[in-house]
């Protein structure tokens, strides 16, 4: 595994030395880092397809959202992946430096991308209220251009190593494929059927994180491991290597 995340480390700075050179770069890297924070997927995302689609699309969104956020935080406890940023500071062998910016510290396990994953479902949940033709075809390379631009921004602040997002992707694909239809089945059922169908998934999906949670912890794994890590190897000022 370590000569993966050695090549893909320097993957990463290959990536950073490309645009550090141009203007506003880090700005924009930040900027768009922060557009693609899965919180968006509440806070603007799902009142905006609300307020256009209708309370069918809207819900779908917000419920994709939570799904996606959830699959993202259960996979990242089971595979326990570093993140450059702090990975850089322990491998004795690596010579290179990387950048951190103001919001490369994240403080849970680094796989898959949170940001790529998430924002992938919902856009495509998204595109599943588009009517087919030309509009969905290139709201749908949109989607597409923007998940990448996203996942570039996260290389470029050394938050995320290249195989995180594309685990990101790939899980996203995968999720937006397993749930799409069943969330859109469960929004036209009868409110009472949906109040219950609802309730239900809750309570598996809270009895089956901390179940998950606690198994591993026994099994010795520390899915809190990256907390320490990342307070101390967190210095905006400053690259790390
Ligand atoms: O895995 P990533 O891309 O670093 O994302 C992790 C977390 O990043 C935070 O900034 C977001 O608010 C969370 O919603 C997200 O889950």
């Amino acid at each position: 595994m370590e000569w993966l995340l050695y090549y893909d480390a320097l993957a990463i700075v290959y990536v950073q030395d490309a645009f550090y050179r141009l203007p506003y770069m880090e700005t924009l890297a930040v900027s768009v880092t922060k557009l693609g924070d899965p919180r968006y997927a509440y806070m603007v995302v799902f009142p905006v397809i609300f307020w256009c689609l209708g309370p069918v699309a809207g819900f779908h969104v917000i419920l994709a959202a939570s799904a996606a956020e959830w699959c993202n935080i259960v996979l990242k406890w089971l595979l326990l992946g570093n993140r450059p940023y702090w990975w850089a500071w322990h491998h004795t062998d690596w010579p290179h430096l990387l950048h951190q910016s103001p919001v490369t510290c994240e403080t849970g396990p680094g796989n898959p991308s949170g940001h790529v994953m998430i924002t992938l479902v919902v856009l495509l949940t998204c595109l599943d209220h588009v009517e087919r033709g030309g509009r969905r075809k290139r709201f749908q390379q949109v989607v597409w251009v923007a998940v990448c631009v996203i996942g570039v921004s996260r290389l470029l602040i050394s938050s995320h190593f290249l195989h995180q997002i594309l685990c990101g992707l790939l899980f996203g694909v995968l999720i937006h494929a397993a749930i799409s239809r069943h969330l859109s089945t469960l929004l036209h059922s009868s409110p009472n059927s949906k109040f219950c169908a609802m309730m239900g998934v809750a309570v598996v999906m809270l009895s089956l994180a901390l179940f998950l949670f606690h198994s591993w912890t026994r099994l010795g794994m520390d899915p809190g491991f990256s907390i320490p890590l990342a307070k101390s190897k967190f210095n905006p000022q400053v690259l790390c290597g």
